[in-house]
């Protein structure tokens, strides 16, 4: 049976009967802001994405559209024999729509390479994932790749984590603990603002891909200085899915500039300022 997402959007098919590619981005009339995604994006594509790599991890977010268009751009041959793991729903819709083949972790549990989008990256490559509520997904996507490289604007290149992003710590939990983990959080780990993310177009709370509840968790700058803690801490609570901090797991995050160059901070603490790909 046609999975849903090829029932909204069908794969063009051209003469030969191979997929034709379409690139995501159709206005090139980009801001400011989404030039520096899309620089982002550019260069990490052409510096990761090898000829040889088979299988390739898609993230979610406003960023990840730009991985894919540069995908697109490599074209048929170098794609054909290419299969793409999507990290929930937007990027499974992405991957089907640009023609591009679909595949899932389950099949293929061990990736080439994973190019993921970010809420947030500190000096030592930490992250803050899940904006989207699509974290679970992310975080197994990026413990499956061989490599996994992080791609944002330049708002997201922070030294700690907290500073610009402060909605706070995304956390799935399942739907029937999520008092518990709201009391938890309030009165044991120091988040008393930590609430139930509401949906704006549907009443009630927002729903992951995974039918789970996503609960967004301040924490002081003090605490957010060593993530890894604050991450176990939450995961150690009963009822908790996945925490959207993501620790020593990105090989390099690549941050798009407003003046047309890209940061690239590596995790051996290497920082390099490059002209954008073309
Ligand atoms: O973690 C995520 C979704 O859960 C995204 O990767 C993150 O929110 C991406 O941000 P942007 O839209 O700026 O690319």
């Amino acid at each position: 049976m046609a999975s849903p997402v090829s029932q909204i959007r069908p794969v063009v098919l051209s003469r030969i009967g191979q997929p034709k590619l379409v690139s995501p981005i159709t206005d090139q009339n980009l801001s400011g802001l989404e030039k520096s995604k899309q620089l982002a994006a550019w260069t990490a594509v052409d510096q990761h994405v090898k000829p040889e790599h088979r299988v390739i991890g898609i993230g979610s977010g406003s960023t990840v559209p730009y991985v894919v268009e540069r995908i697109v751009q490599l074209g048929a041959e170098a794609n054909q024999e290419r299969v793409f793991i999507p990290t929930g729903f937007q990027s499974k819709e992405l991957i089907v729509s640009s023609g591009l083949s679909l595949g899932d972790v389950d099949q293929y549990p061990t990736i080439d390479v994973t190019l993921d989008g970010a809420d947030e990256v500190d000096h030592e490559l930490n992250c803050i994932k899940g904006g989207g509520a699509c974290h679970l997904r992310e975080k197994v996507l990026a413990e499956a790749a061989n490599t996994f490289i992080l791609v944002a604007d330049y708002r997201k290149n922070v030294e700690y984590l907290g500073t610009n992003f402060t909605p706070g710590v995304p956390i799935e939990v399942v739907p029937f603990a999520y008092a518990k983990v709201l009391q938890n959080l309030h009165h044991i780990l120091g988040s008393p603002k930590a609430s139930l993310r509401m949906a704006v177009k549907k009443a009630g709370p927002v729903v992951s891909d995974n039918g789970n509840f996503i609960i967004d968790a301040p924490f002081d700058l003090e605490k957010m200085k060593t993530p890894y803690t604050i991450m176990a801490q939450i995961k150690m609570l009963t009822g908790v899915v996945e925490v959207g901090v993501f620790c020593n797991m990105a090989k390099a995050a690549y941050f798009g500039n407003e003046d047309g160059s890209v940061t690239i901070k590596w995790n051996d603490g290497r920082v390099e300022q490059v002209a954008a790909s073309q």
